[in-house]
């Protein structure tokens, strides 16, 4: 439950309260200090009225301040009138009391923080200098010239009124400064206030004791004092020398006790100063502890938080001696190490770092011990009580004392491992990645340089089938560079022809992507025209290239330069057709052109005639000059016998010294005379040979192929019993078949 004196004093009825509140204080308290002067019969050396106006001053807002003076100047005058009379005499000493508050006040306004008035000695010393000694002094001045008070009794009245002053402004000041206000009975605690109590009534029963026994009372009272300052809070220890201060006064008034007085002037206040010794170093030992006791919790404040951090950290936090022994680890640390910290703190760093980082570690940690940096931030192994490595970021910096020597180390260590792995698997990956580029280069490179070095023409193009790549092969067939033929249409570069005077190549694959390899017909003799003007004699097929997902991404077009293989190709036809002594086509180009005759003349009825030529006695010239000599006279018979012949007709070599004549589209008498030249030329030919001439003949045998006779068989066998017959006859003639009479 909470009980709110005052909650709001800006509210109207509040302000009204606080007013009449305080005029009843005020009326209290002045009435309790002349009652003092009544029972005592002396002057009361405590005054409560102008410090209860100096405070009032000094912590209202000054808009309120008016009303509530008012209210303590009334509850003053009022009790000055109840016990002294009627007297005006008796509100000029009330409106004296209220000038020196409103000045109190205001210098306190001017030297106090409102928030913490009382918060070091310094702040204690400018409330006695300001309030404690100059206002009480200025009242003193003026009541004297107010009252006209003159004589011998100037000093008396003056010390009385500033004594008084001075004791009650240190008596109820700084109870009234510390006060909080509204007032709050929830912040009052039972226990406190059993203690508050207890304190008090031991302190009052030990004063009460020290006064009646003791030969230096007030010396034991402030001992008391001393230990009340140590025991209570600052507040409850004003509260407490307030009331110690009333019931000492009390006591005395009332004659409980006595104290040895000296009935002069300034023995009177010689009586009353150790009121005044009591206060002051009372006042000055609860500040000590109150600074004392704030430093503590201070600082156990910052060593909870400091404990909470640590605790707390989601980093590994530790404290380290300068030998290496965790002295304290937090919780996280343990997490990432594996250990308890009971464990831990048995151990050293040095005992837990991976061996090859030890000496880095150590290192650095003797230049921290040196002074040469503040700190340093290192990546190092720990091992885990499970013997598993756990990689760190450990940052550590140094604490010294005054000194500057090394207390501990602090030391920050992040867990890392996580981040140490992936930059490993990183590093895999880019090692891996390094490995397959220099793969791909070297394999790029080999490509290069095989295509470079292969013997075809290679150029690739796109999907649109435009230039991307020539190797020096198709550089030079096509008299282009590759660097102005990127990018250009393959059709546009390539100027391809059925062979070199033949109609140009209207080769659609060379202007769209084919869908599989494709090589044109070897028969169709292509060649190149380079762009200097060159021809090359040309195959080539073009390979679509597609990606792993079947997507067309270009075409590959590998010209081969054929020129030698198609001269060996016919070099090889002709020879095949050919007799390689004299030159005229063999037996087998013979067949073929026979059987053309033979078809020819069953679909056309065309009539040719077929003839054999044999030579007579040819045997006798290599009998006698030798193989060598019979070869060449084979030869130039064979010229001699190719004179005789019409433009279509056909002498073929069978084999020896045997020769065959194919005359297309001839009448056998027509045949008969051709044939009749070739062994007349024969017959007279004259060969020499090393010195020697000789002589041979030539014998023949002729029969018609026409649509009746076309059996290639029986044509063969009729002019070869022909040519037997020619011989037969004598040699050097000739003889057409005649068919056998039926
Ligand atoms: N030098 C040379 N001799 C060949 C060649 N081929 C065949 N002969 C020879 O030609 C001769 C042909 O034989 P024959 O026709 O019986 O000889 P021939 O003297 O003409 O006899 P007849 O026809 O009866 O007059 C053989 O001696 C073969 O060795 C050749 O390529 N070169």
């Amino acid at each position: 439950m909470s009980v709110e004196l005052l909650s709001s004093p800006d509210r109207p009825q509040n302000r009204l309260l606080s007013a009449l509140i305080l005029g009843a204080i005020a009326f209290a308290l002045t009435l309790f200090c002349l009652e003092l002067i009544v029972f005592s019969g002396r002057i009361s050396p405590l005054w409560f009225a102008t410090s209860l106006m100096t405070v009032v001053v000094f912590r209202t807002p000054s808009r309120h301040a008016p009303l509530l003076l008012l209210a303590c100047a009334a509850g003053t005058a009022l009790a000055n009138g109840l016990i002294l009379g009627p007297n005006p005499a008796n509100l000029l000493f009330t409106l004296i009391n209220l000038l020196q508050g409103i000045v109190g006040g205001v210098l306190l306004r001017a030297l106090l923080k409102r928030h913490a008035p009382l918060n070091s000695l310094l702040d204690w010393l400018r409330f006695m200098l300001s309030v404690g000694l100059l206002t009480p002094l200025l009242g003193g001045l003026l009541a004297l010239w107010v009252l006209n008070i003159s004589g011998s009794g100037r000093f008396s009245f003056l010390s009385t009124w500033v004594i008084s002053e001075v004791i009650g402004m240190l008596a109820l000041g700084p109870v009234l400064l510390l006060m909080p206000w509204p007032l709050r009975t929830s912040a009052l605690s039972l226990r406190r206030l059993a203690e508050f109590l207890f304190t008090l009534l031991l302190t009052l029963g030990a004063t009460w004791l020290a006064l009646r026994f003791m030969p230096w009372p007030f010396t034991c009272i402030v001992v008391i004092l001393f230990w009340c300052a140590v025991r209570l809070p600052k507040r409850d220890a004003f509260l407490l020398f307030l009331l110690n201060a009333c019931a000492v006064s009390l006591m005395l008034a009332l004659g409980l006790v006595t104290v040895e007085t000296r009935n002069n002037a300034p023995g009177q206040i010689a009586n009353w100063v150790p009121f005044l010794l009591v206060l002051i170093p009372s006042h000055v030992m609860a500040l000590v502890m109150d600074a004392f006791r704030r430093e503590k919790h201070h600082i156990s404040e910052s060593e909870t938080r400091f404990r909470h951090a640590m605790e707390y950290s989601a980093i590994g936090m530790a404290l380290v001696s300068p030998e290496g022994v965790w002295l304290q680890v937090n919780n996280s640390l343990c997490q990432t190490l594996g250990f308890p910290a009971a464990e831990l703190r048995k151990l050293t760093f040095q005992q837990i770092t991976h061996p090859d980082d030890l000496e880095n570690d150590l290192q650095h940690a003797d230049k921290l011990l040196r002074g040469d940096v503040d700190a340093y931030t290192i990546e190092k192994r720990y091992f885990r009580k499970s013997g598993d490595i756990v990689w760190a970021r450990l940052t550590v910096s140094l604490v010294r004392d005054a000194a500057r020597h090394p207390l501990y180390f602090i030391a920050q260590i992040i867990d890392i491992s996580a981040l140490k792995q992936s930059e490993q698997t990183n590093r895999r990956l880019m090692e891996r990645i390094t490995l397959a580029n220099d793969a791909l280069f070297q394999e790029k490179e080999r490509m290069a340089i095989t295509l470079d070095s292969i013997g075809e023409a290679v150029i690739s193009t796109d999907s649109e089938m435009r230039v991307t790549f020539m190797n020096p092969v198709a550089e030079k067939m096509s008299g282009r560079r590759e660097q102005e033929a990127a990018g250009q249409p393959l059709s546009a570069l390539l100027q391809i022809s059925h062979g070199r005077h033949g109609t140009p190549v209207e080769n659609l694959l060379l202007r769209r992507l084919p869908v599989e390899k494709t090589t044109p017909d070897l028969d169709d003799e292509l060649v190149l025209h380079a762009a200097d003007g060159t021809v090359v004699e040309i195959h080539y097929s073009i390979t679509p290239l597609r990606t792993l997902e079947g997507e067309e991404i270009g075409a590959v077009m590998v010209i081969q330069d054929v020129s030698e293989s198609r001269k060996m190709m016919k070099r090889l036809s002709y020879s095949a057709l050919h007799d390689t002594l004299t030159r005229l086509p063999n037996r087998a180009s013979f067949e073929r052109q026979l059987q053309r005759l033979l078809s020819d003349a069953v679909e056309r009825q065309h009539q040719h005639v077929l003839a054999f030529i044999d030579l007579d006695k040819f045997k006798a010239v290599n009998d006698t000059a030798g193989h060598a000599a019979g070869d060449a006279l084979l030869r130039e018979l064979a010229e001699l016998m190719q004179h005789a012949l019409r433009g279509s007709d056909f002498l073929a070599r069978l084999g020896g010294d045997e020769f065959a004549l194919l005359m297309p589209e001839c009448p056998l008498a027509q045949g008969r005379e051709v044939v009749q030249r070739i062994v007349a030329a024969v017959n007279g030919y004259a060969f020499s040979w090393q010195g020697a001439v000789f002589q041979v003949g030539a014998s023949a045998g002729l029969t018609q192929i026409s649509a009746d006779n076309n059996i290639g068989a029986e044509v063969l066998s009729q002019a070869d019993i022909a040519c037997y017959n020619a011989k037969k006859a004598g040699r050097g003639r000739l003889a057409v078949y005649a068919p056998p009479a039926r």
